[in-house]
């Protein structure tokens, strides 16, 4: 059990750079090794996922070199992973998986998968179909992990994205970087571009978007590259939310990716009234940043819907609690998503903001909450539900708390932020 500190009468100021982001970790590590020459990676995000993945690409023969402020990737090229000598630990990262299972499906050797519990039980079947009919010879008894990806030539497919998912659309292009032709991909919701930004700097135009309509030219080599990773927005959430709410707040936000595939949560923040300074703006690797200054605010409630989702996807919990402090009634829908993330993000935070003495209504596909300024606490004994962004949402209801509060599983916050609580202490006064 954590004990969780409160910040009612201090606010969040000053300056914090956040760790590297998550999504655009992964996908150096994964282009890295497919590259040609060397891939020198700044700002990897060491947090447990990012680390599943750097291992995965490790035993699959690519020589990586962790110094934490830089991570050297000696790409083995298109063709030049080798078996592993055991089955392949994804961890708790869903992006791991789904995104290499994409590459593996192409390999001329065999590989098992496994996760841990929570990734157990997360679906599988939306890689499996898409890269079925590209020819992969995926054995799984219920599309979910352990599986085993077994050798086979992949073929170009057109595939009309069913589910708004990054982590899907990356699969297919991810498999459809070894296929003898065009694969097209159709996404109608807008999801987040990361994987396509990259690859076009290891392999220039192997990505081509008109409008909704997604095409991979399989390049004939990506070549090494030097990646500079932004801070993740993903994570600079909890920080901007806590500021945005908690009294005589003045904070920084540095190097934040403003890729607007990502920066949902920034329009959310901007619609309830907080005030938001962009200061900086840059591009580092083909993303967009700047540090984002946010002031304590009045907040306005505010209504989200389906096609609101994607750019805010991971942010949900932490603008749930947003908007129980808005003046009047928020409501989200179209966020089923959430049901097959670490947990059930829907049932945990309704589970836990009752807890709080919140308000909120669970809904098939999102939470119907009535805001009011302050906290009365039901029960002090929350629980992270063995997942990163629940735990870090209730770190920071706590700030909001005039009793101390206790965090269950709190160590989860490593998945994704392993330096949470310590940056947490270095913006309170
Ligand atoms: O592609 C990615 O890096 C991610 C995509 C999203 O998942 P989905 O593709 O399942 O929406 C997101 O929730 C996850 O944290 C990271
Ligand atoms: C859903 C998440 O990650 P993943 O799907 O990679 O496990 C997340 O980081 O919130």
């Amino acid at each position: 059990m954590k004990e969780l500190t409160t910040a009612l009468k201090t606010g969040l100021t000053g300056e914090l750079t956040v760790p590297g982001d998550k999504s655009i970790s992964h996908r150096a590590i994964m282009l890295g090794a497919l590259a040609e020459g060397t891939t020198t990676i700044h700002n990897f995000l060491q947090s447990k996922d990012c680390l599943s993945t750097l291992k995965a690409f490790q035993d699959l023969g690519v020589e990586i070199d962790n110094q934490i402020d830089v991570v050297t990737v000696r790409g083995v090229g298109l063709n030049g992973l080798k078996q592993p000598q055991k089955p392949l630990d994804m961890g708790n990262s869903g992006t791991t998986t789904r995104l290499i299972m994409g590459i593996l499906a192409a390999q001329r050797f065999q590989t098992d998968l496994f996760g841990d519990d929570s990734l157990s039980k997360r679906p599988l079947d939306r890689v499996c179909q898409p890269l079925r009919q590209m020819g992969a010879k995926i054995e799984s008894k219920t599309d979910k992990l352990p599986l085993t990806i077994e050798p086979s030539q992949i073929k170009p497919i057109t595939y009309d994205l069913p589910v708004a998912s990054a982590q899907v659309k990356s699969a297919v292009i991810l498999a459809g970087l070894f296929a003898q032709g065009k694969t097209q991909i159709i996404e109608k919701q807008p999801t987040r571009d990361h994987t396509k930004r990259l690859l076009n700097t290891f392999a220039p135009d192997t990505i081509q978007t008109q409008a909704d309509k997604i095409t991979v030219n399989p390049p004939k080599q990506l070549v090494g590259q030097t990646v500079e990773i932004p801070s993740d927005i993903s994570s600079a959430a909890f920080f901007m939310v806590a500021a945005a709410t908690l009294p005589n707040s003045d904070l920084t936000l540095k190097a934040i990716s403003l890729n607007k595939t990502r920066t949902g949560l920034l329009k959310v923040l901007e619609k309830m009234g907080v005030q938001l300074t962009f200061k900086n703006q840059r591009n580092l690797s083909g993303e967009p940043v700047a540090d984002v200054q946010v002031k304590t605010s009045q907040l306005n409630a505010i209504e989200l819907k389906e096609s609101d989702i994607p750019a805010m996807i991971d942010e949900l919990p932490i603008i749930a609690l947003l908007c129980s402090f808005a003046n009047g009634t928020s409501k989200i829908t179209g966020a089923q998503e959430l049901r097959v993330k670490e947990t059930d993000r829907i049932a945990a935070v309704v589970t836990e903001f009752k807890k709080l003495g919140i308000a909120i209504t669970e809904l098939p596909d999102g939470f119907i909450i009535e805001g009011k300024p302050e906290l009365t606490i039901v029960n002090p004994q929350l629980s992270s539900h063995k997942d990163h962004r629940i735990g870090m949402t209730l770190a920071i209801a706590a700030l909001k708390a005039n009793q101390s509060l206790e965090l269950a599983d709190a160590e989860y916050v490593g998945i994704s932020y392993p330096s949470f609580f310590e940056d947490l202490e270095k913006v309170m006064r």
